[in-house]
């Protein structure tokens, strides 16, 4: 099975090999290696950031309309493409077919079109002041690097580029080293849609590509997603040019559940929030807290429906859990388990499985100072705490340095808004979890991160305003 690309790096309009150290790509579900990418040197990451710099006057003259209609044939062929795009985005992940058919390169393609429709609508203002009058111009930032996780590879790379490359931005984007392959094929998409070549470029490495792209003098803003550690040390480094950032990072998201929820829903909730892509989900809600007059009854059946898990070749469409994304990333997952068990948390089901999979895993009777309630885990780990009252869980949800996500579960009206206005977390859920459509703002509040992703938000973190003062009449100098 290969799914070796053209050329390793995508700068200025074609494929070009990299010249750095080896990228072996491994599909996570055998082990096996299906493309050994190069990855770019300090130089080539230069030399995307110049193509991007020089591409960016014309890509920015056009007319917005322009622009969106680029995207919009993108995202087009990104649909007409879908089974191939989701087959190789499973080669690249380990995810399971059946959900890299619906939430990957679809949701990316969404992205697109949303950006594309846009377009048109990205306006300055008019400022009335008498006689005078000033109005502001949106301008484009010039060069933006974005940098992505493993998780959602394709899905990230286009969240990233379409708003920035709307706004007559270009951009430099760098893969994880995990998962390199979708945003290749991105990259010749765009070339297919019509977009100038240098518009949108690919370099491919580990950290400290990434780095080189940050510090790099062409950048004008970074846009990472990955986690809360990388976030300090590339917030720190952007700074140094003064550099814009969006930062979407991790996070140990609560979910709330009364004891009024619909409990099948508040379950499902669960499942969606905590094993769905294995686990590795930034916004997991993976500390669920459930009101004392339920835990059992909800910790029953959540049990009863994980049974039906189906573990397996991520590309049987049966499959719905797939491998963890690297042994590394399994060690860690397994080393999480093995501290909660040592912590004296009653392991509900699941546990440390064996080789690339580890089965959904509920630890109940925990505590919030237990490192499996205080710490990201990225893998198919659960933590359920029981609690009495609303304004203690409001506490306890709020006790965290993280303030990705949060989700509520109860029937009762006010109280699903009076819970949801006091939590600290930048993107909440009522009586659902999970769903991230591009027509609403994504982000993280507290360590979790700055600005947002998706929704018109999205364009005042890759745009700046210019104002523009109008004399319409004489100078009036004191000498
Ligand atoms: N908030 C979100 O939207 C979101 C979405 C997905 C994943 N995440 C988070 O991502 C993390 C998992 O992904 P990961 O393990 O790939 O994250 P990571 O932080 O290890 O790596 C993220 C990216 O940063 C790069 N990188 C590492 N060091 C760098 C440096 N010094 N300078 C520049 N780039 C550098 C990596 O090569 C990779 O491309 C989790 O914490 C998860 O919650 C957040």
């Amino acid at each position: 099975m290969s799914a070796q690309p053209t050329a390793s790096l995508f700068i200025g309009g074609r494929p070009v090999e990299g010249q750095g150290a080896d990228l072996p790509v491994r599909y996570p579900f055998t082990g096996d290696v299906i493309a050994t990418l190069k990855e770019a040197t300090v130089d080539q990451v230069a030399q995307a950031c110049a193509a991007a710099r020089a591409a960016q006057p014309a890509w920015a003259a056009l007319a917005p309309v322009q622009r969106g209609r680029i995207l919009g044939r993108a995202a087009a062929i990104i649909l007409d493409r879908n089974e191939e795009l989701a087959r190789l985005e499973t080669l690249d992940t380990g995810k399971p077919i059946q959900e890299t058919l619906v939430a990957d390169w679809p949701s990316g393609a969404a992205a697109l079109e949303y950006f594309a429709g846009l377009a048109a609508t990205l306006t300055g203002h008019t400022i009335p002041l008498g006689q005078d009058w000033a109005y502001t111009r949106r301008e484009p930032l010039g060069v933006c690097a974005g940098i992505g996780a493993w998780n959602y590879p394709s899905q990230i790379a286009c969240w990233k580029a379409a708003p920035a490359l709307v706004m007559g931005n270009t951009m430099v984007f760098k893969p994880s080293e995990e998962t390199p392959l979708g945003a290749l094929k991105l990259a010749e998409i765009f070339i297919e849609a019509g977009m100038p070549p240098g518009v949108f470029n690919v370099v491919q490495g580990r950290g400290q590509v990434g780095a080189a792209l940050v510090g790099n003098p062409d950048v004008a803003k970074v846009s990472l997603t990955g986690s809360v550690p990388t976030g300090r040390r590339v917030y720190a480094a952007a700074a140094e040019g003064m550099r814009h950032v969006t930062m979407e990072l991790g996070g140990k998201s609560p979910l709330i559940v009364f004891d009024d929820a619909n409990l099948e829903d508040a379950v499902g909730a669960a499942i969606l929030a905590n094993f769905y892509s294995s686990g590795q989900i930034c916004s997991n809600g993976t500390r669920v807290f459930l009101q004392e007059g339920i835990k059992e009854d909800f910790l029953a059946r959540l049990a009863q429906r994980l049974r039906e898990v189906r573990m397996g070749d991520p590309l049987d469409p049966n499959t719905n859990h797939g491998p963890i994304i690297s042994p590394a990333q399994a060690g860690k997952i397994r080393d999480a388990i093995a501290a909660g068990q040592a912590a004296g948390a009653r392991l509900v089901c699941g546990g440390p499985g064996e080789g690339a999979f580890i089965p959904p895993t509920v630890f109940a009777d925990a505590t919030d100072d237990m490192a499996i309630a205080t710490d990201e885990i990225f893998g198919p780990v659960m933590t359920a705490l029981s609690f009495r009252e609303e304004a203690e869980v409001i506490a306890r949800a709020n006790g965290t340095g993280f303030g990705l996500a949060a989700g509520v579960f109860t029937q009762d009206l006010t109280r699903a808004h009076r819970v949801v206005a006091a939590l600290e977390a930048g993107t909440c859920w009522i009586n659902t979890y999970n769903l991230t459509p591009v027509e609403m703002p994504f982000g993280g509040v507290k360590m979790s991160g700055l600005g947002r992703e998706n929704s018109a938000a999205a364009i005042e973190h890759y745009s700046q305003l210019k104002s523009v003062y109008v004399g319409m009449g004489g100078v009036d100098a004191p000498y």
